[in-house]
């Protein structure tokens, strides 16, 4: 069995640095991933590109040969690749072995994950090759400063939950950007979370600079939903009351405001999202467990 991991979100969200990040750590750590381009516009990577879709179809050539804009070419290319799953990707996949560990870099636009079928295609032909495949949503932190923003894009995650039917782990990327008490105040999703723990942690900036698992486990408490939903009623009209509040029971009944946070400076918080997404993967469960051996008399014990 493979592993594999369909690194997701809106665009510009980190996707890419997430993959480089979680590539430099693994080399670090000896643990073997590949990481797979799948966005056939990009054009400078920063990790070692395992498989590319560039090499069956890129969005320059299909532009200009079609007269198609960026977005339509983009899903003529995804089709494209839609098309060959079973050739290209059926034969790059046969130089990965059992228990390979490939991470899927796609691009973000939005539709990808919404209504286009591509991606849920390209899901199922992994899942026959026998890979265990887990959704990483990429959400950037500026999304939580606004309880609308972070409505749509919960919206987002949730539509490609529904859509890819695969264990779904949501992350908030560029937190290093949310580092001053002002937009800690301001981000009223972290605000919900302080109200939450403040009998285990005092709300202070410590907090956010604080790197033991403890800290860091806080950050995927629920925020309260009625907290959310009084948010949003005093950012709307009053008529978009009922909305409000069938919106929020969605959202909560998915758990979907549960967002692991992503500070590229704390190792910590790479350890933490790999393990939550091994988790949903089952990486590592049937692994044995490494006795050393020890030689008779040799005073080692
Ligand atoms: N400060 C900060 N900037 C980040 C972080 N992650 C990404 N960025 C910046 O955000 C921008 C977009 O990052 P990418 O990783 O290319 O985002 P992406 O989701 O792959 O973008 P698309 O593939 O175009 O959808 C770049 O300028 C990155 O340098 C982060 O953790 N902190
Ligand atoms: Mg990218």
């Amino acid at each position: 069995m493979g592993f594999a991991q369909l690194v997701i979100g809106p665009a510009g969200s980190g996707k890419s640095t997430y993959c480089s990040s979680l590539q430099k750590h693994c080399e670090t750590v000896g643990r073997n991933i590949h990481i797979v381009n799948l966005d056939p516009a990009a054009e400078r990577f920063d990790y070692p590109v395992a498989m590319d879709i560039r090499e069956l179809v890129s969005l320059e050539d299909v532009m200009d040969q079609f007269g198609l804009g960026p977005n339509g070419g983009l899903i003529w290319c995804m089709e494209h690749l839609e098309d060959n799953l079973d050739d290209w990707l059926g034969e790059e996949l046969e130089n990965y072995m059992e228990d390979d560990y490939l991470v899927f870099d796609c691009p973000g636009q939005i539709e990808l994950f919404s209504h286009v079928p591509v991606l849920r295609n390209f899901v199922n032909h992994l899942k026959s090759k026998n890979f265990n495949v887990c959704a990483v949503y990429v959400l950037d932190s500026q999304f939580m400063t606004d309880v609308t923003k972070f409505i749509s894009g919960c919206m987002a995650s949730l539509s490609a939950m529904i859509q890819l039917e695969l264990p779904h782990v949501n992350i908030l990327s560029k937190m290093d950007l949310v580092t001053n008490k002002k937009d800690i105040e301001d981000t009223f999703s972290l605000r919900c979370m302080f109200s939450l723990s403040r009998h285990v942690l005092s709300p202070s900036v410590e907090y956010i600079s604080c790197t033991s698992s403890e800290a860091i486990s806080l950050w995927y408490l629920y925020p309260d939903s009625q907290f959310l939903l009084s948010e949003l009623n005093q950012r709307m009209a009053p008529r978009f009351a009922n909305l409000n509040k069938a919106l929020i029971e969605l959202v909560d009944e998915y758990s979907l405001v549960s967002f692991v946070p992503l500070d590229l400076r704390k190792k910590q918080s790479m350890i933490y999202i790999l393990s939550q997404i091994d988790t949903c993967i089952q990486y590592g469960e049937d692994k044995d467990v490494k006795v050393r051996d020890f030689e008779e008399g040799s005073g080692d014990d």
